[in-house]
């Protein structure tokens, strides 16, 4: 049996998309990882699949390159949009689940607006801050992003003692351009390796600065794969935020059959 799909890509973080409302999607961790493969497969950071959800538009169930099952992809989550409206099953706003919780989103041509979990605390260490925006965030300030081994420092700090043995983390460095204006690179669990974009590493960085330096946003974040921007209200207490807002584009790049 044949499996169509769908690619997409959101500030050149890329993803399979499969519309698998009749539950018809059976592979395991390692055919997914195959999928994903740049050189044996269809090649991708993550698949995602659509699936029907009672109350909501749909499911988002998303899967890193490595073929498990992750916890939230911002961009994923922004490209799942564009796809459910390219099947034709939401307008311009829809209200989705994920396996952080249930998110909105906006949709202006090519642009998605997503709303993300809220923010409950950002932990301040020697080096780095430390958060979670649906998906785990190591975030250090570097002087230059470009200057920085994002790979080796990223897979010391994703697989070292203190975040390995808890599932690891993905990691972020983070170069203040101006005020409300970041450039970020990103290791991503789960992938292995820097990606051009990530959504919830983004969304981390700009938190952190804006509980750091005071701004108010949005935070304008350039990545190696594009622009994104990062809306949000500060909560009552220190290093809470809520009506976060991820906006970017998402595009669909490819389509096919396997
Ligand atoms: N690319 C993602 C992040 C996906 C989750 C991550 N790899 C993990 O397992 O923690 C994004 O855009 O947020």
């Amino acid at each position: 049996m044949t499996t169509e799909f769908f690619k997409y890509q959101g500030a050149g973080n890329d993803f399979i998309m499969i519309d698998d409302r009749n539950l018809t999607f059976t592979a395991k961790q390692e055919q997914i990882a195959s999928l994903c493969d740049r050189r044996f497969g269809i090649g991708a950071d993550g698949l995602i699949l659509l699936r029907n959800d009672p109350g909501y538009d749909f499911r988002m169930v998303y899967f890193n390159a490595d073929g498990a099952e992750g916890s939230m992809c911002g961009n994923g989550g922004r490209c799942a949009v564009r796809f459910a409206r390219d099947l034709g099953m939401v307008g311009d706003f829809t209200r989705f689940i994920a396996v952080d919780g249930e998110h909105t989103a906006e949709l202006n041509d090519q642009v998605v607006r997503l709303g993300m979990s809220d923010v409950n605390g950002i932990e301040t260490l020697e080096d780095h801050y430390f958060t979670n925006t649906g998906s785990p965030h190591y975030v250090a300030f570097v002087t230059s992003v470009d200057e920085t081994d994002v790979v080796g420092i990223g897979k010391a700090v994703r697989y070292g003692p203190v975040y390995g043995p808890e599932g690891g983390t993905n990691v972020n460095f983070a170069q203040v351009i101006e005020k409300d204006y970041l450039k970020v690179r990103t290791y991503e669990r789960g992938v292995e390796d820097e990606t051009l974009a990530c959504g919830t590493g983004v969304t981390a960085c700009a938190l952190v600065a804006a509980e750091c330096f005071g701004w108010e946003g949005p935070v304008a974040v350039r990545v190696p794969g594009g622009m994104l921007s990062v809306e949000f209200i500060r909560g009552t207490e220190p290093g809470n935020f809520r009506d976060i807002y991820l906006t970017g584009p998402a595009e669909f790049v490819f389509s096919g059959a396997v």
